[in-house]
């Protein structure tokens, strides 16, 4: 079955275009990891799938239910971390997970729920007092009430440390083997890598890429990374470096050379730059690291 499917979907607020004609479709029970730098128009498609912005036209499917017509249906069955979650300042952790509970109906022990995300210790107090990882916790503690179906989580490891970062990645593992899908955004590759089957990279409103992480590092034509270092670099090692072939980018990084290419240019590389009269004192090679990848999907001109 299919967990969303959005179908030309365009929103326009006035002037701005946020999503353009957007067809995607996460599968159920996949692990989805939403990408896109920021103003990508990742919050405006989950509050599409949320209804609670509706699109300038298109269809949105969600859990087999009109996103628009059976929103209620859609949101019982959903858990949503939101960006930027606030808490009831006066109210404990125990009272929020609580009220989660309540409005799925599901009757679980808010006090299990919080254990899970890492706030046993922090169940009796009041939310006030909370640092941004134990809100971002909690939030995803209220997410996580009566199993939902679809888990939405909108940049879920903000605020959290390494140790936090990599439970919620466990949580998300977890709940995806329990059978929900779960559907998140964020804006750093590297977050999505361990958990995701798969990434739909957002720009501008369009889609520009959909795959595994492995499958959008050998298509993305980031390659390799050659870093040539010299002892000056000139204009003409930069420019002699970009002519040569299978090179995707050159650029000075003080004495430093970065070259990115695809295929076997290294030396050529090397040569091209000793020719143009720069001297190489070293050079190194390394496979395109994700930033790398994600700059090559939504930097790039087009
Ligand atoms: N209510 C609104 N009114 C006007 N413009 C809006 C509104 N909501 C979003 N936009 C615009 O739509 C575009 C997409 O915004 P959106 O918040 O969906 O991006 P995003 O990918 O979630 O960004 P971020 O990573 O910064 O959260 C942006 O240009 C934004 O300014």
């Amino acid at each position: 079955m299919t967990a969303i499917e959005l179908s030309g979907v365009t929103k326009r607020f006035g002037d701005v275009v946020a999503l353009r004609d957007l067809d995607m479709t996460v599968e159920s029970g996949e692990v989805y990891g939403f990408l896109g730098p920021n103003g990508a128009g990742k919050s405006t498609t989950i509050d599409v799938l949320l209804d609670f912005v509706r699109p300038t036209e298109g269809e949105v499917s969600v859990l087999g239910h009109d996103a628009r017509a059976e929103s209620r249906a859609v949101r019982e069955r959903t858990g949503v971390l939101p960006e930027g979650f606030d808490t009831y300042d006066r109210l404990t952790a125990r009272e929020h997970v609580e009220f989660a509970v309540e409005s799925k109906g599901s009757g679980e022990d808010p006090e299990a729920l919080l254990d899970r995300v890492g706030l046993a210790d922090a169940v009796d107090r009041k939310a006030g007092g909370f640092s941004k990882g134990m809100t971002q916790r909690l939030a995803l503690a209220m997410a996580l009430a009566g199993e939902p179906d679809l888990l939405v989580l909108d940049e879920p490891s903000t605020g959290l440390d390494p140790n936090g970062a990599r439970e919620m990645r466990t949580i998300v593992r977890e709940e995806a083997e329990r059978g929900a899908t779960v559907f998140f955004s964020s804006h750093v590759l590297g977050q999505v890598e361990a958990v995701c089957d798969r990434v739909g990279i957002l720009r501008d409103g369009d889609l520009v890429a959909v795959d595994t992480v492995e499958g959008l590092r050998e298509k993305s034509g980031a390659g390799t990374r050659l870093t040539v270092e010299t002892e000056g670099v000139t204009d003409g090692a930069v420019e002699a470096a970009a002519a040569v072939a299978g090179v995707t980018e050159a650029r000075a990084e003080g004495d430093r050379l970065v070259v990115s290419y695809e295929g076997d240019a290294k030396m050529e590389v090397v040569n091209a730059v000793e020719d143009a009269g720069a001297t190489v004192t070293d050079f190194a090679t390394a496979e395109a690291s994700l930033e790398d990848v994600f700059a090559a999907y939504t930097e790039a001109e087009r």
